[in-house]
């Protein structure tokens, strides 16, 4: 299956948000990433319900929600009622993950678990079965415009291997500095999901950029 883009809509232009979320519509992007911050999870707050709404009323594709917020349990229906169609939470935010993803599932949407970069694959082990999505981060969370860390590469092909087995049809999602220059080490890597925010919002084109992005061929990259 060719490859997941996934525009993060924290770096459009919050003034022109429907313009943004047009060019999505219109572009090669399979998802829009929205990113939910409470200032707590992480040192920054983004926005909530009713931004999310506002985005729900113009997309036309699935909106991939990405909650660096602590109680997630709390607003999940609340989520999936605003729109969401995959509803992502942090491992270290979650005291009973296996509930918390239980009640996604429960609210219709699809299950994603989100790792910090000090955080082992590893760990989801005995919930890989469970999960539609994991989002291996490769920036610390919270703010756009970071640079890449090296060692998520490691991070994918370990987690790449334990789906293999345990969940082969699982979605393995980066996020945080990804670009048109790290997207073939990514692919190679074992991800088949990218969101980007800077890479294709300060792109001169952002709508050419998403192509580029999507069309990608790994393949023809020297391993
Ligand atoms: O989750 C995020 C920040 O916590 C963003 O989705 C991520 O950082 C994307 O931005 P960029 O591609 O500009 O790094």
């Amino acid at each position: 299956m060719k490859h997941l883009i996934a525009p993060s809509l924290l770096a459009a232009d919050f003034a022109n948000l429907q313009r943004d979320i047009e060019m999505v519509n219109s572009s090669d992007a399979d998802w829009f990433h929205v990113d939910v911050m409470d200032g707590v999870f992480v040192p920054n707050i983004s926005f909530g319900f009713p931004v999310m709404e506002a985005i729900k009323k113009h997309a036309t594709k699935p909106l991939d929600v990405h909650l660096m917020i602590v109680n997630p349990d709390q607003y999940i229906e609340r989520f999936a009622a605003a729109g969401a169609s995959v509803i992502t939470v942090h491992y270290e935010a979650c005291t009973h993950l296996h509930r918390t993803v239980q009640a996604i599932h429960a609210a219709g949407c699809k299950a994603g678990v989100a790792l910090n970069p000090h955080t082992p694959v590893t760990l989801l082990k005995d919930i890989l079965a469970d999960l539609d999505l994991v989002l291996v981060m490769s920036v610390n969370p919270g703010f756009g415009g970071q640079k890449f860390i090296p060692n998520t590469l490691h991070k994918l092909r370990e987690l790449k291997a334990m789906a293999a087995t345990l969940n082969p049809e699982l979605i393995i999602e980066v996020d945080g500095g990804v670009d048109i220059h790290n997207l073939g080490d990514l692919i190679q890597a074992g991800a088949t999901a990218f969101v980007a925010g800077n890479a294709i919002f300060a792109a001169t084109s952002p709508k050419e950029m998403i192509s580029e992005l999507k069309n990608l061929n790994a393949g023809l990259l020297k391993v």
